[in-house]
């Protein structure tokens, strides 16, 4: 499949308007008596109708058929390794680490390739998460997907995509990510022979920019820099077939059409695409190690003030400039769980067995932190002003414990012996100075 450069709306949860055909769009109002070229009108909340305004989400779509034109013949389809919060299992406080999953040997699409490494909250109750990773080789074509459990973010790790969704296409390579509103229709089609990366299914609020505080009116992830799609549309009859995730069960339904038909939409919610190097990195220019929220991109609140869903932090490439400190991440114990993986290059308080693809766990309080020789040479070293580049490590950080599964747990992929890595922190205490 050849590489097409779309053409994006800009501005993060902006209200939104496009017609792929002239005059589509009913102006003045969202739903009249016939609207332009007998479309049907259809709206999408994804918020509450009664949503405090500045958090309200909903989008107008204008379609050659309604969604509910789908038949409703939902048939049980069998995904074994797509699994949804509750499970269960029980979680060691164990830190956790995998190295990458290896790519699949048969042909699988990106929905067939997905498997489930962690959970928590629950998906019926509308809080907490999943973590896939998906590993494809083939495109989705015909093959559709909606998701009424949670928002999709995709990172991805390997690999370019073309996400062809209800309200347009989006194209996304490593370095970038996206976002799918919960119950919109999509699939992923393969630019290249393979692709690879992460999943973040967010069964709670969706995902918004976070607050800046005294940082001020600009800086961190900026508004201007998401990327939204044009309405594009495809009016075609051949089979379809949509798997819808609804409940913690995957269901398919055929359709003798495609449903990528909207030819116009106006609203505020959409999928959206990110690119990473965009992130306007804020940290001390004098001394000590900030807390990570700092590198916050997008955040899903939970009910408590303060205290995320899912945090989706980043660790891009940036000047190290603190003074009289120990640069790398610090020793600690949260109460908030986390949850890395890493899409480019070396993390710096590993450099060694966690590789690009691998992903890491550290739970409520479970200590965590440097290895043994990224202590011994950061609290030793010259402190010029360093570049820390070919690196992107990112965390899905949760107020919730965040629950491995049984196939993540037992995976052959899985470090057994991670723990070593602090194994040879010595003490260096003297009694007297
Ligand atoms: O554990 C980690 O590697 C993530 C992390 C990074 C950091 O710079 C500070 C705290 C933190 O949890
Ligand atoms: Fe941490």
């Amino acid at each position: 499949m050849s590489h097409h450069q779309f053409n994006y709306l800009t501005g993060f949860g902006n209200e939104h308007q496009t017609e792929a055909l002239p005059g589509a769009l009913p102006q003045g109002q969202f739903s009249p008596q016939r609207c332009p070229y007998d479309l049907y009108a259809e709206q999408l909340s994804s918020t509450a109708f009664t949503a405090p305004r500045s958090a309200n989400r909903r989008t107008w779509t204008y379609r050659i058929r309604p969604s509910v034109a789908q038949a409703a013949n939902y048939r049980p389809l069998s995904l074994p390794l797509l699994e949804t919060a509750p499970i269960a299992t029980s979680t060691p406080p164990d830190p956790m680490r995998w190295d990458p999953l290896p790519m699949p040997t048969k042909a699988t699409s990106f929905i067939e390739g997905l498997v489930t490494i962690a959970v928590n909250g629950s998906a019926e109750s509308q809080h907490g998460l999943a973590i896939h990773y998906y590993r494809a080789n083939r495109s989705m074509n015909s093959q559709l997907f909606n998701c009424a459990d949670g928002e999709l973010l995709l990172v991805p790790q390997l690999g370019e995509l073309q996400l062809d969704t209800e309200l347009g296409q989006l194209s996304l390579a490593a370095g970038e990510i996206a976002v799918i509103p919960r119950g919109i229709k999509f699939r992923v089609q393969l630019l290249g022979a393979e692709a690879r990366g992460y999943l973040c299914e967010n069964y709670g609020a969706a995902l918004e920019l976070p607050e800046r505080g005294p940082v001020g009116a600009n800086g961190y992830a900026n508004d201007r820099d998401f990327l939204y799609p044009t309405a594009w549309f495809e009016d075609v009859e051949s089979e379809h077939q949509l798997i819808t995730k609804f409940c913690g069960l995957c269901y398919h339904s055929k359709l003798s059409y495609s449903p990528f038909d909207v030819v116009a939409w106006t609203g505020n919610s959409a999928p959206y695409k990110y690119d990473l190097a965009r992130f306007n990195v804020i940290n001390t220019v004098s001394f000590d190690h900030p807390d990570p929220s700092i590198f916050t991109v997008l955040t899903s609140p939970s009910e408590t003030n303060g205290w995320a869903n899912l945090d989706f932090v980043i660790f891009p490439p940036r000047w190290m400039v603190a003074e009289n400190s120990f640069r790398p991440p610090w020793y600690h114990r949260n109460v908030m769980s986390e949850f890395m993986g890493l899409i480019e290059g070396s993390y710096d308080a590993k450099q060694h067995g966690f590789s690009p693809g691998g992903m890491s766990l550290h739970n409520c309080m479970t200590p965590h932190g440097p290895e043994a020789e990224v202590f011994a040479k950061a609290s030793t070293m010259d402190l010029a002003p360093q570049r820390y580049q070919d690196t992107m490590a990112f965390m899905f950080e949760s107020r919730y414990v965040i629950k491995p599964t049984t196939t993540a747990l037992h995976a052959t992929e899985r470090q057994l012996n991670y723990a070593n890595c602090w194994q040879n922190i010595e003490k260096l205490f003297k009694d007297s100075q």
